[in-house]
């Protein structure tokens, strides 16, 4: 496969200049000057602007693309909307090098409805991915992929708030992710361009292993991840936190399994949660599943109707965290 070059560049410059956007409104929110009093919540605001900014550098770039995209702009329609949308235009244009209309923005964000499916190339985008996060000015993402007839093909995955290097607390934050099919995992800093190789973690002794999970255990459950660590025999405590990071710190090799464990029967997760992220770490070396063992679906459309949960690791271990998982959640 050709290696995207031009895919390549100009989702990072998309992602990066989303990760402005949200950063900008982060800063202005806890200075004092509410972005939102008057209108709905920040992390719409931020929201929107970022999906605006990137649908609009993939529409002028690439105008055939089609765009799976999370959010759209109903509530930025009308006399209602005026007020929302007047501070996602202005935020938008600070980033983006030809300023839109406010018709051109509507239209930008709304070239993520796109429906997805199997045939033929889209892109698909999680704006901001870990709201929660994001409030609490922890970790969250901005996450665009390109998936090719069903399969993902290019991940690029800005997490402003991420240390580059974990170790290294006081080190720079601000980490650049991107992964092509066939052509491996890369990081970069935000604030330089030399990238270097990932790789998922050595490890072939899965009681060594820490989990990475999600703050939140509505998202994922504690209680199942923890009798799962009891079946594995492991003791260091899990690694926290919000949005696709985690598939991050899994590809780099900072904690070694990732597990989003089901916690309602009824909730099927979406494309743009999850293609980035599977990318990263099956380029970075290692294997994603859903926890009933089968390759994610990225084919079906906005959803991943056909998989349950996700379970992601170093290749070494996957079928033994596998196992576990399993005979976990068959009690
Ligand atoms: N009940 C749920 N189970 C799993 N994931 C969820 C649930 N509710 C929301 N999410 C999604 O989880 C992601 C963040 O989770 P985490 O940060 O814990 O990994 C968000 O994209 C969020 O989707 P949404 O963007 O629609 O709110
Ligand atoms: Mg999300
Ligand atoms: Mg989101
Ligand atoms: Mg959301």
């Amino acid at each position: 496969m050709a290696a995207l070059v031009a895919e390549r560049a100009v989702a990072v410059d998309a992602v990066l200049r989303a990760c402005q956007v949200c950063q900008s409104v982060f800063k202005h929110l806890v200075s004092g000057e509410t972005v939102v009093k008057a209108d709905k919540s920040p992390v719409t605001v931020a929201d929107l602007s970022a999906q605006a900014v990137v649908n609009s550098i993939l529409g002028r770039a690439f105008p055939k693309d089609p765009i799976v995209g999370e959010e759209d702009s109903a509530d930025l329609q009308g006399d209602q909307g005026k007020l929302l949308r007047n501070k996602v235009l202005a935020l938008t244009n600070q980033v983006l090098a030809e300023p839109l209309s406010e018709s051109q923005l509507l239209a930008a964000i709304d070239r993520g409805n796109y429906v997805g499916g199997s045939k033929g190339r889209h892109w698909t985008l999680d704006p901001i991915d870990g709201t929660q996060g994001f409030i609490r000015g922890d970790q969250f993402a901005v996450c665009l992929a390109l998936i090719e007839d069903g399969q993902v093909v290019l991940g690029v995955m800005g997490c402003p708030n991420l240390l580059v290097d974990l170790e290294d607390t006081k080190g720079s934050r601000g980490s650049l992710f991107i992964a092509i099919k066939g052509h491996g995992a890369f990081q970069r800093s935000f604030d330089a361009t030399n990238e270097q190789p990932i790789h998922v973690s050595q490890l072939t002794d899965p009681t060594m292993a820490s989990f990475c999970e999600s703050v939140m255990s509505s998202h994922s459950s504690h209680s199942d991840a923890e009798r799962i660590g009891q079946l594995l025999h492991i003791t260091k405590p899990p690694l926290r936190m919000d949005s696709q990071c985690k598939y991050g710190c899994i590809a780099r090799g900072d904690s070694d399994i990732y597990l989003r464990l089901p916690v309602r029967a009824d909730y099927v997760e979406k494309i743009w949660d999850h293609a980035t992220g599977s990318l990263l770490v099956h380029e970075a070396g290692g294997q994603v599943t859903d926890i009933d063992g089968k390759p994610l679906d990225f084919s079906i459309g906005r959803y991943l109707s056909a998989n349950r949960g996700i379970v992601a690791a170093n290749s070494s271990i996957h079928s033994r965290v596998l196992q576990a998982v399993q005979q976990a959640l068959s009690k």
